[in-house]
C-alpha cells in the first residue's frame, strides 16, 4: 500500500484541499506540518532551509509517495482527486474544475501580495494601497464569478452535480475570508451557505472539528 506523506506548513492554505481529499477517500496519510513561524521573514530555521533545498521547487506543499515527490498544490490536488474520484465525471467537468482553480490562482496573486505586505511590515499606507487598489477588486471579481456559477448551476457544487476538488479549494478559501473579515455577510450569504455545506460533508466533519485551528 502506498505510503502518502503530505508536507506543508501548520496552516490550511495550499495544503488543506489535499488533506481533505484523503479524508473524503478514507485513505490514511502522514500529515507533516512545519511550523508556520518558518514563513516569517528572517525567522527561518536551519531545519526548514535544509528541507527547502531538497523539495522539487523550494516550496510547500509536497506530496511524497514511496519516494516519488510531487510539488505544486494544484497538481497535487488534481492528482489525488483523479485517483479518489473527485476530479469530475467527464473530460468537460474535469477541465472546468481545472479552469476554476486556475481562476482561483490568478486571484490568489493579489491575496498573497496583500498578506505578504502585512507580514513583511510594509507601511500602513502601502498596505492600504495594495488592499484597496489590488486586493479588493480582485477578490470581488473572483467572488462574483463563483456566486454566479453557483446560482446558475443550482446543484450546490461548482462543477456539475457532484463534489470536485474545485469545491474544496474554493470553500476553504471562503472560510479564510470569513476569518479575516473579508466576506460581507449581507452580500455573500450564498457563498457562506455554500462553504458551510461543503464543510458539513460527513467525511469531512470530523477532520474539520479536530484539525489544528488556523486563520488561513
Ligand atoms: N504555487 C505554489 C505556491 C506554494 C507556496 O508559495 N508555498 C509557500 C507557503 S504558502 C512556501 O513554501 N513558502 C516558503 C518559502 O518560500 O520558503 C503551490 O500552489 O504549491
Amino acid at each position: 500500500m502506498t505510503h502518502y506523506k503530505l508536507i506543508y506548513f501548520d496552516a490550511r492554505g495550499f495544503g488543506e484541499p489535499a488533506r481533505q481529499l484523503f479524508h473524503l477517500a478514507g485513505v490514511p496519510f502522514e500529515d507533516v506540518r512545519i511550523s508556520f513561524e518558518e514563513l516569517m521573514p528572517g525567522k527561518q530555521s536551519a531545519y526548514w532551509l535544509e528541507m527547502k533545498e531538497k523539495t522539487p521547487f523550494g516550496r510547500l506543499p509536497v506530496l511524497s509517495m514511496d519516494g516519488f515527490e510531487l510539488a505544486q498544490s494544484a497538481a497535487i490536488s488534481r492528482y489525488l482527486a483523479k485517483k479518489f474520484g473527485y476530479s469530475g465525471k467527464t473530460p468537460e467537468e474535469e477541465v472546468w474544475a481545472d479552469a476554476i482553480v486556475d481562476q482561483f490562482k490568478d486571484y490568489m496573486e493579489s491575496f498573497r501580495l496583500f498578506i505578504y505586505a502585512q507580514r513583511e511590515g510594509k507601511s500602513a499606507e502601502e498596505v492600504k494601497t495594495i488592499h484597496d487598489k489590488k486586493y479588493v477588486p480582485a477578490k470581488n471579481q473572483f467572488l462574483e464569478v463563483i456566486d454566479r456559477i453557483l446560482k446558475t448551476n443550482k446543484t450546490g457544487y461548482i462543477v456539475g452535480n457532484g463534489l470536485t476538488w474545485a469545491d474544496l479549494v474554493v470553500a476553504d478559501h471562503i472560510f479564510t475570508l470569513q476569518n479575516i473579515k473579508k466576506l460581507d455577510d449581507g452580500i455573500h450569504q450564498n457563498l457562506k451557505k455554500y462553504q458551510e455545506s461543503i464543510y458539513s460533508l460527513p467525511e469531512l466533519k470530523e477532520h474539520i472539528e479536530k484539525r489544528p485551528k488556523s486563520e488561513m
